[in-house]
Parts: C-alpha cells; structure tokens; sequence
C-alpha cells in the first residue's frame, strides 16, 4: 500500500527508547515544544533525509526545490515562526507527491489544508494563513536552521509520527 512506502517503519517512541545515548549526545533530537508543529497532508508519519531552507514571508524557494525530485527526502521550511502568510498551498503539496517527496515541516503556516489532506506526503506547520506569501525569490538553501529547540542541518534524518518530531545526525 502507497502509504507504507513512505512510512517509517519505526515508531518515534521505539526510536528514542533504543537509542538514548544519542538523545544524550545530541545525536537525536526531539522537535519541542509538543504541539509546536501542526499535522497536516494525507501521511501522518514520514521520514528522510532533509533538505533545508530558510525562508521569511517568501515561498519562492519552496517551490523551486518541490520542482526537483524529491527521492523521499523531508522538505524542511524555516520560515522564522511568522504566522502572516502561508509558505505551503495546495499546489505546491500535489507537485511534493508528485516530485516523490515524504514530507515538508514549515516552521511557519500553509493553507489549502483541504487539498494538502487529498495529498500523499506528511506536513507539520505551526497552523493555517489564507494569504500567499511573497515571490521574490529571498532566503537561502541548505543551510543549517533552527527552531523547535534545535538545530537542523541538511542531510539530517527526519522521523515524525502523531507523537513527535526526530532529528538524527544519522539514519537510525
Ligand atoms: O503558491 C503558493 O503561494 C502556495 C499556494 O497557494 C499553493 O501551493 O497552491
């Protein structure tokens, strides 16, 4: 079934309770607070390999990398907690499935959450904005970001289910 493709086949719980050294080390991190990112999109649970971004109030760069092929990797937005716009619609969300991405978080809002549930990728967000955001182009790519309580560098391993968040240095 489509959904177990992308799935991860570990529970976020199983994760941290086999490996609390590298919860120790800083290895694996938990995205916090709970209940910071919103669950949105068709998959609850998702993970890979994440690419970065660091955005303000400007999706332009969120488009250009959901235009590439996605090869189950996690789309991961910084768009700096602005709550005025949405980085995320429901386009954009069917060019994720399609492009094979698993999930994208936005540390920042989306909207068309109606199509984005129609959609077979897993998305967090902070919550919903019915305005689109700017389009010129601003932010950077593959940079190392941070919110949730950390810091996320491209290449880093992203596990999300209904009970949290993980970011590991490895794949795990
Ligand atoms: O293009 C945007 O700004 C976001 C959007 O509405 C979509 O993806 O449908």
């Amino acid at each position: 079934m489509a959904l177990k493709e992308t799935s991860p086949s570990v529970a976020t719980t199983d994760l941290c309770d086999a490996h609390e050294e590298k919860l120790q080390a800083g290895d694996l991190r938990v995205l916090s607070p709970p209940g910071l990112l919103q669950p949105y999109g068709m998959l609850r649970s998702f993970a890979g390999p994440s690419a970065t971004l660091k955005v303000f109030e400007d999706n332009s760069l969120v488009r250009e990398a959901l235009e590439q092929p996605g090869e189950g990797r996690v789309l991961v937005v910084d768009g700096g907690g602005s709550t005025r716009c949405a980085l995320l619609g429901g386009n954009l969300g069917q060019l994720a499935e399609k492009n094979k991405w698993s999930g994208i978080i936005v540390f920042g809002c989306i909207r068309d959450v109606d199509e984005i549930a129609e959609c077979k990728i897993g998305v967090r967000a902070l919550g919903t904005h019915p305005r689109k955001s700017l389009k010129r182009g601003a932010g950077d790519k593959d940079v190392a970001v941070s919110f949730g309580g950390t810091i996320i560098r491209p290449g880093e391993f992203v596990y999300a289910d209904g009970d949290g968040v993980l970011v590991s240095r490895s794949k795990l």
